[in-house]
């Protein structure tokens, strides 16, 4: 009976020295679980007993689990890095310790207690550095997107492609999608989308009005209607939009889970009840049937997709059908997120800073009496001050706060006098890195003019990427600067603003959730006439 025992253990040593240890794993965890039940079941059916497999199983799993941890805590090529033991052991500790989905706020407490490099997985590295989001996507790099980017296989996108010759390819058509031309074919949109915002401030009068829900509710309908032809009409609406609000809650999911996607493609599968689970299955399964749609109907309005399905016709003749709906599936998935929730994000932040520090709107609405119109696009993106507070907002408070990770290439990379390893999945949290007291001069201060009069202020610009670096930085960038300067000078233009009275401000922060995009907590602010 001892040797049977022995055999089992030596098995699950075995399973991971020669299978497990080798490749990803990530996207065949359903099939990986599946298998081991299938082959207790035989078991049980074989022996006619529920104690020997029990016991052949537990002391397999021991012998699998034994053999990974060893490997992990001495001999894997990060043991050198400091970090939580659990962390290096597992990514169980990470989705343990996000469970309230403040990754941020873990990573910013890891940086002060174990230094600039981190391990905060048994294959994971979270860079604090100035150079490191340079290091990351600057040119020359060879690293590749982290499996994180496999979240929506086999949907597909240029953000979702980890090959650099398919990345090349779906990028082309999203930059002739938000090329200037495009753009002036969105902007009288997007346009009547702010009379729409000022019209429910306008309509609400003095009385307080949360301000996450009205640019969350802009964002959202100006993207559906410039990404895919589509009108939410949330401005119009007391409720949210019914596959919003499951974005919402599907963004809730990846909160927690994001540092080990494996669980999302398990949950998927055996999961499929648990609400947050549910809403990311239904904002996939709306995209798709989106995908189907319009790969039959073309849209009436030139749309981001009516680019890409243009592209998709002259360029991809070579793809199936089943490979096209993917790629636009995963292209609307981009845009749906990538598109709405970060201008949301971004312009709560600002908001919230403009009325903790109100003589910055006041200094921007007398920059905007020396415009012809404040409508004007170009205009707006010339002057200062207005400028100037984005930037010093999306430097606190970026839109993506910790998201965003590579692999490094087969050499490995250097930062300064580290090394790192080739094949470690890199992240540098830049929740962080935009407060380094290395990067900027009294980094945790709202300094609007460090962006205009006074640079010395920014001691290594190389710190500051809200938008990202090298060809895999936003696409969507002017798009979406554009959108937040005419919302900001269109109301700065007509109202003044505070906190409703009562408004917890520190709450903002202290309840900020990093659901891939930062998520800041709920406040009022009350509007009055200029
Ligand atoms: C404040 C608003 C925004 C911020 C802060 C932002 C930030 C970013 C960042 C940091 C990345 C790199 C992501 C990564 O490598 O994982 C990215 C990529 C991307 N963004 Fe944005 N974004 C914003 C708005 C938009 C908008 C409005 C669109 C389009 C409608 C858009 C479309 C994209 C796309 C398609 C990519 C993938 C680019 C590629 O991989 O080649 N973004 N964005």
């Amino acid at each position: 009976m001892e040797s049977m025992w022995l055999c089992a253990l030596g098995t699950g040593v075995f399973a991971h020295r020669t299978i497990f240890i080798k490749g990803e794993w990530h996207l065949h965890a359903p099939y990986v679980a599946t298998t081991h039940l299938i082959l207790w079941f035989v078991m049980i059916a074989i022996t006619k007993s529920l104690s020997l497999p029990f016991i052949l199983g537990t002391f397999y799993l021991t012998g699998l689990f034994s053999s990974i941890a060893v490997y992990r805590l001495f001999f894997h090529p990060l043991r050198h890095f400091p970090g939580p033991r659990g962390a290096a052991l597992s990514k169980l500790w990470h989705v343990w310790h996000c469970w309230t989905s403040q990754n941020h706020i873990l990573l910013d407490s890891l940086h002060k207690q174990y230094g600039d490099f981190v391990r905060i997985g048994p294959n994971g590295l979270a860079m604090f550095h100035p150079a490191a989001l340079v290091v990351m996507d600057g040119g020359g790099n060879t690293n590749v997107p982290s499996e994180w980017y496999d979240i929506v296989y086999p949907r597909t996108s240029p953000i979702f492609s980890r090959n650099g010759v398919e990345h090349r390819d779906r990028r082309r058509s999203w930059d002739l999608a938000l090329s200037g031309k495009a753009m002036n074919d969105y902007l009288p949109r997007i346009r009547n989308r702010v009379s729409s915002l000022l019209n429910v401030i306008a309509d609400v009068k003095s009385t307080p009005i949360v301000l996450n829900d009205i640019v969350y509710s802009f964002a959202h309908d100006a993207a559906s209607d410039f990404a895919f032809n589509e009108n939410f009409g949330m401005l119009e609406s007391p409720t949210w939009h019914r596959i919003v609000a499951q974005q919402r809650s599907a963004l809730s999911l990846l909160g927690r889970l994001n540092s080990a996607i494996w669980l999302v493609r398990i949950g998927l599968v055996f999961f499929p009840f648990i609400p947050a689970v549910e809403a990311w299955k239904n904002l996939l399964d709306f995209c798709d049937t989106l995908a189907e749609k319009r790969l039959i109907n073309e849209a009436t309005e030139p749309d981001i997709l009516s680019y890409l399905i243009q592209d998709l016709q002259q360029n991809s003749k070579n793809l199936s059908d089943k490979e096209k709906k993917n790629l636009l599936s995963g292209n609307a998935v981009t845009a749906m997120v990538g598109g709405s929730d970060t201008t949301g994000s971004g312009l709560t932040s600002i908001f919230y800073f403009l009325a903790l520090h109100p003589h910055h709107a006041d200094k921007i609405y007398n920059e905007l009496r020396h415009l012809s119109h404040p409508y004007d696009t170009h205009q707006l993106s010339k002057i200062a001050h207005l400028n100037g507070v984005i930037n010093e907002s999306m430097r606190l408070l970026p839109a993506a706060l910790t998201a965003i990770t590579r692999i490094t290439g087969p050499e490995g990379l250097d930062i300064d006098d580290t090394f790192i390893p080739p094949n470690t999945k890199i992240g540098s949290p830049r929740y962080t890195v935009q407060r380094m007291e290395s990067a900027f001069a009294n980094p945790l201060e709202f300094i609007p003019e460090r962006w205009s009069t006074q640079p010395a202020l920014i001691k290594d610009a190389r710190a500051f990427a809200p938008f990202g670096f090298g060809r895999r930085a936003c696409v969507g960038k002017p798009l979406a600067l554009a959108q937040i300067r005419l919302v900001l000078a269109n109301v700065i233009d007509k109202f003044k603003f505070a906190f409703a009275p009562g408004v917890d401000v520190a709450s903002v922060e202290r309840d900020m959730k990093d659901y891939l995009t930062a998520t800041p907590g709920k406040f009022s602010l009350v509007f009055e006439k200029r």
